[in-house]
């Protein structure tokens, strides 16, 4: 995939925040840019109040990094920016930096369709402090959106219970990337298709619809306008029935469901856009078994969610499919991702890396120091826990301790012997050099379809879900407890 060419023509240098070229450039002056550091991409809290969290964004990122570099209009535009007296914003000596700035990071980060949960590194960045903390604003914008709207996804189809839910969200979406990503991470969340036919196009997503009430409303009746779309469309007929009485709507695609199996082919449902959607899917499924189409789909839409499906499986309404918009492409009740960038070591001039740690009054703020890895134990097929730990720690097979980052009274004992692990972060750049194979989108789906069904139903539940353990490994919590110690001493002025 190339978003950066086929949508922006180009680069996406200055997708940034402006503090992130004030302080490249205050990094440039102070000789400090091409210290190496190790940032971290992760969130605090899973959205919608959620157990789990999936992550989508990866192919952006590596399409970002792929394409860093200053362009000429880029550096043009920079160069013309003033500062509040009026002098250059940056000398030129730093534009001539820029333009020969090349991207050498490593990158080390979680596969699409992987779930994630709170504090584990998603990406690690490691590199040039310039580099690193240029790639702050954009990796969190490409990261953050999608995973979110994975995440809506993947619960609203786990509401769903592996009935199809088609994403219809493009009319009402944050404009046309807010759209475009959104279908990309809806389909990776688990929705069957999408109705946005560039993301059709730019993806190779299915792509599907049915009809709008608009079409019914330009015949004289109801029934003329099924009879001429099932001539146009014969094999894809999914009638829209509520545009004046859904019951009458229903009898007249039933009425045209006739004609088309007189002719040999078979209508593939009704679609509910209003009303009660459990009475009239209900009174629709009876209608159309008596009339000899139990084979019939019932469509449901019109703004649906995890909750409204929830309840309407709940009413054992008959819906066979479900059309969601809106509250899907908006992540309506939590419409960002709060996952965060945070330096977490830097090597000094000795060659000696050093844990970096950032005091927070809230405990829950404290950066985990260090350079970790994260991984996941399994036992029989089941996720148990996820353990972050120092790259350079060695495991103990027989048994270690993991211990919660936001309550240290939380405790897991893992012992590795008996469980198959998983290293979570994969490597994707090496010194800037791709070394990681996006895989097709319908296997990115089918991964996180794996990796949801990896985890216990317990942690998947839509309200109050059961906590999933992850926990820092007894080394790398003893190292932050005696880093977050001497901080607190140094500010009270004891050391
Ligand atoms: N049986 C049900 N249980 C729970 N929620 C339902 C049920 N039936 C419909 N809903 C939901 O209730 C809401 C109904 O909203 P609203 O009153 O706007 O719909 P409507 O009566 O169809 O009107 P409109 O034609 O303006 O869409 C929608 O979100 C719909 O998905
Ligand atoms: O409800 P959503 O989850 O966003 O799904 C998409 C909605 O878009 C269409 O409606 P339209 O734009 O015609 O408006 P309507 O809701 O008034 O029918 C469609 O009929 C769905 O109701
Ligand atoms: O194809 C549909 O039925 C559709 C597409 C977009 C929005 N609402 C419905």
């Amino acid at each position: 995939m190339k978003i950066t060419k086929d949508l922006y023509h180009g680069s996406l240098a200055l997708l940034t925040d402006f503090y992130q070229l004030t302080m490249a450039y205050a990094y440039w002056k102070s000789d400090k840019g091409e210290q190496e550091a190790v940032f971290n991409l992760f969130f605090r809290k899973h959205p919608f109040q959620g157990g789990f969290t999936l992550a989508a964004g990866l192919d952006y990122v590596i399409d970002y990094c792929r394409n860093f570099r200053f362009g000429k209009e880029d550096l043009e535009y920079l160069s013309k920016m003033k500062a509040p007296d009026g002098s250059p914003q940056f000398e030129k000596g730093f534009i001539d930096y820029l333009s020969k700035l090349k991207f050498t990071c490593d990158i080390d980060a979680v596969e699409e369709g992987t779930v994630v949960f709170p504090n584990a590194p998603m990406i690690r960045v490691r590199g040039p402090l310039i580099q690193c903390q240029l790639l702050e604003t954009p990796l969190l914008n490409l990261f953050n959106f999608q995973t979110l709207i994975a995440t809506k996804a993947a619960r609203i189809n786990l509401a769903a219970k592996g009935e199809p839910v088609l994403e219809f969200g493009l009319r009402r979406a944050q404009g046309i990337d807010g759209a475009l990503a959104a279908s990309r991470a809806a389909y990776i969340g688990g929705c069957t298709s999408t109705s946005n036919v560039m993301a059709g196009k730019l993806f190779g997503i299915p792509v599907s619809g049915t009809h709008a009430h608009s079409w019914i409303m330009s015949f004289e009746s109801e029934l003329e306008a099924f009879e001429a779309y099932a001539d146009a469309f014969p094999d894809q007929c999914v009638f829209l029935v509520d545009t004046y009485d859904t019951i009458n709507g229903v009898k007249n695609a039933i009425k045209v469901g006739e004609i088309l199996r007189s002719k040999g082919k078979e209508m593939i449902g009704i679609r509910i856009d209003s009303g009660d959607l459990a009475y009239y899917s209900n009174k629709a499924r009876e209608m159309l078994d008596e009339a000899g189409f139990p084979e019939a789909k019932i469509v449901a839409s019109n703004d649906l969610d995890e909750n409204i499906i929830h309840s309407l499986k709940g009413q054992e309404a008959s819906v066979n499919v479900w059309g969601v918009g809106t509250k899907l492409v908006t992540a309506y009740d939590q419409p960002a991702l709060g996952a965060v960038y945070k330096l977490s070591a830097v090597k000094e001039e000795s060659g000696e890396w050093v844990p970096k740690i950032k005091i927070s009054q809230q405990s829950l703020k404290i950066n985990i120091p260090g350079i970790h890895n994260v991984k996941r134990y399994y036992s029989n097929g089941k996720a148990v826990a996820d353990m972050i730990y120092l790259e350079d720690q060695e495991i103990n097979p027989r048994g270690t301790v993991i211990i919660d980052p936001t309550d240290a009274t939380r405790r897991k004992r893992i012992m590795p012997a008996f469980y198959k692990e998983e290293e979570l972060l994969k490597p994707i750049f090496k010194n800037g050099k791709l070394v990681y194979k996006s895989p097709k989108i319908k296997d990115i789906r089918e991964r996180a379809q794996n990796q949801l069904a990896s985890f216990d139903k317990t942690h998947k539940r839509i309200v109050n879900p059961h906590l999933y353990p992850v926990g820092l490994e007894e080394n790398l919590h003893h190292m932050r407890m005696n880093l977050v110690l001497k901080a607190k001493q140094m500010e009270n002025g004891e050391a």
